[in-house]
Formats: structure tokens, C-alpha cells, sequence
């Protein structure tokens, strides 16, 4: 079995076929788990500790790529919150003359969000209110430490959240996330932020305002109340509000302008539908923050009462 030594500033990182080294301690690689637009994602087990965590690599193709990755890290490391996945370690390694960037987060066992929504409609199911509003006030709870450190995550969706156990909902892949404010002085800085976000905010949760940006403008942390609204929309008709359209080939840029549309057959409360017309506004000026939806979920929460539980 050959062995590749790789010393990355203080951190030294031994590959073997099946096992590696990351910040001193050895994991077992076990099956894959995943593959993301950017990524891979293993499962692997901790030799000393024998739990299991996943391990995301992403291959840094240049030194832009290798930045991103970096900001990754730290944009993890900024948090210590309950709805916002942690990391347990990382390390840059060198594999064949490429750079991968190595994060070790927890597993989570019962997979995204998105995951369960489609175990739900392939057995002809829906998801309880009381566990929208629940996963929903997990999701917020983690938004609002974003948006108070000043970042927004720019990537929600419902691939994007983990859900544990007790359907506490854990924000991940912080590779989009950057500085919550941002003012657009011209045209051509207006052209940068648009293509930024063609790559890295998923098309079908992505904010109206990053589609065609405006010369002079602010974007802010509400693009993700905007895919919140989505995220929200999808847990309720089980896909996403602009899923369709975009698989049909329609625009998106253009379907976001017009005021979402609610089936006739939906059979949640009017609450929560309102709750959804009013996160879902195109006009950034005039859609809610953070803050106001949270309160919105716990006045619906309380008035049933059974809705409340513990994990958020
Ligand atoms: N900690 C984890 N526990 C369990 N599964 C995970 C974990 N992290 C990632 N995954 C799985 O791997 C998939 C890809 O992860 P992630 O979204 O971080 O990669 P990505 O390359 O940034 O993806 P994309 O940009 O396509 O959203 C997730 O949708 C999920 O299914």
C-alpha cells in the first residue's frame, strides 16, 4: 500500500487506501455517501473514538478554488450553533499533484431535508404542520446567527439542510456564504455579483434581485428569506416553488417576478399560507428579515400548542 506524506503548514496528513490522518487523528474510510456540485462526500470512522463523521472533500483545481475552500472552513469556524453544522477538523491535502481540501464534519445520519420531503411523496405522504414549523424555527434559529455575524448563507435549500434525529435542522455547505451586505456601484460590479451568484445560489432558491442586478443597489441577507420562503414552499407541496419551471426550461429570472401561487388544494392552515405569501415578496425592500418570520413561527407555534418541542 503506498503511503503519501504530505506536510501542509502545521498540519500532517497521511493517505493510505482506506484509512487517513487529519489533525493528528486516523479515520477509517467506510462507504460514500454523496457527491456534490463541488464535492465528495464520505463516510468515515474516527480509529480511536469509533464514531462516525463525513468527510467532504473538495478539489481545489487553482488557487481561486483553493480560497473558496479555505473560506469554507472559516466561515464554519465563525459558528457554534445548534442549527449550523460544525466542523471537527480539516486539512488541505495533496493528492497526485492537486490540492483537496478535507472538512470532517459530523454525520448526519438521516440525511437533507430534501432526502425525507421525497421519502414523504414517493409514499404519497405530506409533512405535518407542526413539523414544518418546527424544522422551520430550527432553520431560522440558524439563519439569525448568520445574519447577526454579518454573512448570509446565499445557498439554502432543502439539499442544503441535515435534519437530525429529532428533526433538528442543521445549515450546511457554507461555500456560498460571504458578507451579508454588499453595494453594487455600477454596471460592471452589478455584472460580477450576477455571475457570482449564477454559480454558486442555486437557480430554483435563488433571490429575484441576484438575477438581473441592479447598477446601483444593496443586496442583502434577504436573499436567503427569499429561499427560506422556498424552502418553506417546498416542505408544504413537497418541491420547490420554481423547480418545474426551471425543469420545463422556463426562466426562473422571470417566473420570480410575479407573486407565488398557492395550489387551491393546499390544506395547511391560512396562517401558515400567509406566512408563506409574505416571506415570498420579489421586492427585496418589502420582504421580512429574520427576525419578523421567527416571531411569525412561534405565534403560530402557540396557538396550538402542541406544535412545541424541544429540538430546534
Ligand atoms: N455531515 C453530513 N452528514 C450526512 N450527509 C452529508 C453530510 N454532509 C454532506 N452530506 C451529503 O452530501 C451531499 C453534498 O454535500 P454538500 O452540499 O456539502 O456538497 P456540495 O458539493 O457543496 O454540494 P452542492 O453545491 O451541490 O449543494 C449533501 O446533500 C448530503 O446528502
Amino acid at each position: 500500500m503506498s503511503l503519501n506524506n504530505v506536510k501542509m503548514g502545521q498540519t500532517l496528513c497521511i493517505c493510505s487506501r482506506g484509512s487517513m490522518t487529519i489533525e493528528n487523528k486516523k479515520y477509517y474510510f467506510v462507504q460514500k455517501l454523496d457527491e456534490g456540485g463541488f464535492s465528495y462526500v464520505d463516510l468515515v470512522e474516527g480509529a480511536k473514538d469509533g464514531r462516525f463523521y463525513a468527510l467532504k472533500r473538495i478539489l481545489c483545481h487553482d488557487r481561486e478554488g483553493h480560497q473558496e475552500a479555505q473560506t469554507e472552513v472559516e466561515m464554519h469556524q465563525l459558528f457554534s450553533h445548534p442549527n449550523v453544522l460544525s466542523l471537527v477538523a480539516h486539512t488541505f491535502a495533496d493528492r497526485g499533484g492537486k490540492t483537496e481540501a478535507w472538512l470532517l464534519l459530523p454525520y448526519i445520519r438521516k440525511g437533507s431535508l430534501w432526502s425525507v420531503l421525497e421519502k414523504l411523496r414517493d409514499k404519497g405522504n405530506s409533512m405535518p404542520e407542526k413539523q414544518i414549523l418546527q424544522i422551520l424555527r430550527g432553520i431560522c434559529s440558524g439563519l439569525k446567527a448568520i445574519h447577526e455575524k454579518g454573512y448570509a448563507h446565499r445557498d439554502l435549500k432543502p439539499t442544503n439542510v441535515l435534519l437530525d434525529e429529532d428533526d433538528r435542522p442543521l445549515l450546511m455547505d457554507l461555500g456560498s456564504m460571504n458578507r451579508a451586505r454588499i453595494e453594487v456601484r455600477g454596471t460592471r460590479e452589478a455584472m460580477t455579483i450576477q455571475d457570482w451568484a449564477a454559480q454558486r445560489c442555486t437557480i430554483s432558491y435563488r433571490a429575484p434581485e441576484l438575477f438581473n442586478v441592479e447598477s446601483h443597489c444593496i443586496i442583502d441577507e434577504r436573499t436567503d428569506i427569499w429561499s427560506l420562503g422556498c424552502v418553506l414552499y417546498c416542505m408544504m407541496m413537497l418541491e420547490g416553488p420554481y423547480d418545474m419551471v426551471f425543469q420545463r426550461g422556463d426562466s426562473v429570472a422571470l417566473a420570480v417576478q410575479n407573486p407565488v401561487t398557492i395550489p387551491q388544494s393546499c390544506s395547511y392552515s391560512q396562517g401558515l399560507q400567509m406566512l408563506l405569501s409574505s416571506i415570498m415578496v420579489s421586492n427585496p425592500q418589502e420582504r421580512p428579515n429574520v427576525n419578523w418570520v421567527l416571531d411569525q413561527v412561534h405565534d403560530l407555534q402557540s396557538r396550538s400548542p402542541n406544535t412545541q418541542t424541544n429540538a430546534v
